[in-house]
Formats: structure tokens, C-alpha cells, sequence
């Protein structure tokens, strides 16, 4: 698959790649300026926030530690339960620590209350979410992501670590798939 036949597969891009740039160099001050005088742990949930994590962190003018966790959720079908297994924990010991969830999506909103609770009773001195993308669903769940770089529609979106059947995750923007691809 060639990267022409990759872009071909969107119908409709929501975010261009200088779009998403742009936005995460936005929440990269927001988060600097709330962060000032703090250490400062960011916490990568894998596998689709790599590319956010490496631009967010990159567009930070500051020191910051990074640790990932890898989290499976359980449903019926594609949806998430809530139901949540650690299949890689953090290496990091993160009491007294401020920790920054960084995350690409949230769409239930599920996993993430359960993160939050899961690393608020390891003793923290703080714990926050930066998502880039948003779903409408997410806003009727106890989780108030403290950096959302937007809200969008209840659409399936591919890219930018976002994958279908671990496809799309390394296209540069961010969009909906034709329909050619779920046939
Ligand atoms: O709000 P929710 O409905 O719980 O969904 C959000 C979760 O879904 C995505 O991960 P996914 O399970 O697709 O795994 P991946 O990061 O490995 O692609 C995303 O990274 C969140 O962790
Ligand atoms: N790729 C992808 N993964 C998700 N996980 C939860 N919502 C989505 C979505 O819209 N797209």
C-alpha cells in the first residue's frame, strides 16, 4: 500500500496535518504555563497516542518526563465496557508526581475514568488529561479532560495514531474512511 493509495481511502479530512500541528503547539503553552515551578509526567496511553505524545511534547518549551501505559479495554464489538486489564503498567513510581494523561481520542470516555481513577489512588500530586479529539458521549461521562484540541462528531476517524484493523495510524491528518474501505 503506497502513501497515495493511504490518502485515497479518506472521504473527508476533519484535520490537515499544519491544522494539527498548530492545535497541539496551542495546548503545548496552555500546558507550560499551568505547569510552571511543577514536574511534569506525561503518561502516553498506547498504542494511538505515540504521534500526539511525540508532537505535544516536542512543541513543549520545557523539561518533561514521559512513561507509557498499554490498557485493554473489553466490549461487545468495537464498543469499549469499561471493563479495563493493564497489559503494560508505568515504569515510573508517580506518587507526588503531576501526571498528564496523553491520549488521541476519547470516545466513551470509559477508559479514561477508569485511568484516572486507577493512577489517582497511586498517590499522585495531580492527575490531568490532553486529548486531541473528542466525542459528543464522552461529555456525559465523569471525565473533564483539563486539554481537549477538539470536539468532534459521533464519526469513525482514522490517522494520526488512529487506526481501523491497525491501519491508517500513520497518516499524517485526520479523517473519515470512504465507504470502499469497510466493503
Ligand atoms: O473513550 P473510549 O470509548 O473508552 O475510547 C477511547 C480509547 O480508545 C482508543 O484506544 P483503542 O482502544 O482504540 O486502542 P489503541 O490506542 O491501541 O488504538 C483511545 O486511545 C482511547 O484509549
Ligand atoms: N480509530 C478510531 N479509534 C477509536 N477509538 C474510539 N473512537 C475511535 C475512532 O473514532 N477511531
Amino acid at each position: 500500500m503506497d502513501s497515495a493509495h493511504l490518502e485515497n481511502d479518506l472521504v473527508n479530512v476533519l484535520f490537515t496535518q499544519e491544522q494539527i500541528q498548530e492545535r497541539l503547539g496551542e495546548m503545548a503553552q496552555q500546558i507550560a504555563a499551568d505547569y510552571e515551578g511543577k514536574d511534569l509526567l506525561m503518561v502516553g496511553v498506547l498504542r494511538g497516542a505515540v504521534m500526539v505524545m511525540a508532537d505535544l511534547s516536542r512543541a513543549l518549551p520545557r523539561h518533561c518526563e514521559m512513561d507509557w501505559m498499554a490498557i485493554s479495554s473489553y466490549g461487545s464489538g468495537t464498543k469499549s465496557s469499561g471493563v479495563v486489564r493493564i497489559l503494560k503498567d508505568l515504569d515510573t513510581d508517580i506518587t507526588g508526581r503531576h501526571v498528564l494523561i496523553v491520549d488521541e481520542i476519547i470516545d466513551t470516555g470509559l477508559t479514561l475514568s477508569w485511568l484516572v481513577n486507577s493512577l489517582g489512588s497511586r498517590g499522585p500530586a495531580s492527575v490531568e488529561i490532553a486529548t486531541l479529539l473528542r466525542k459528543p458521549e464522552a461529555l456525559s461521562m465523569p471525565v473533564e479532560p483539563k486539554y481537549v484540541g477538539w470536539d468532534i462528531p459521533n464519526e469513525f476517524v482514522v490517522g494520526y495514531g488512529l487506526d481501523y484493523h491497525e491501519k491508517y495510524r500513520n497518516l499524517r491528518d485526520i479523517g473519515t474512511l470512504a465507504p470502499h474501505v469497510y466493503s
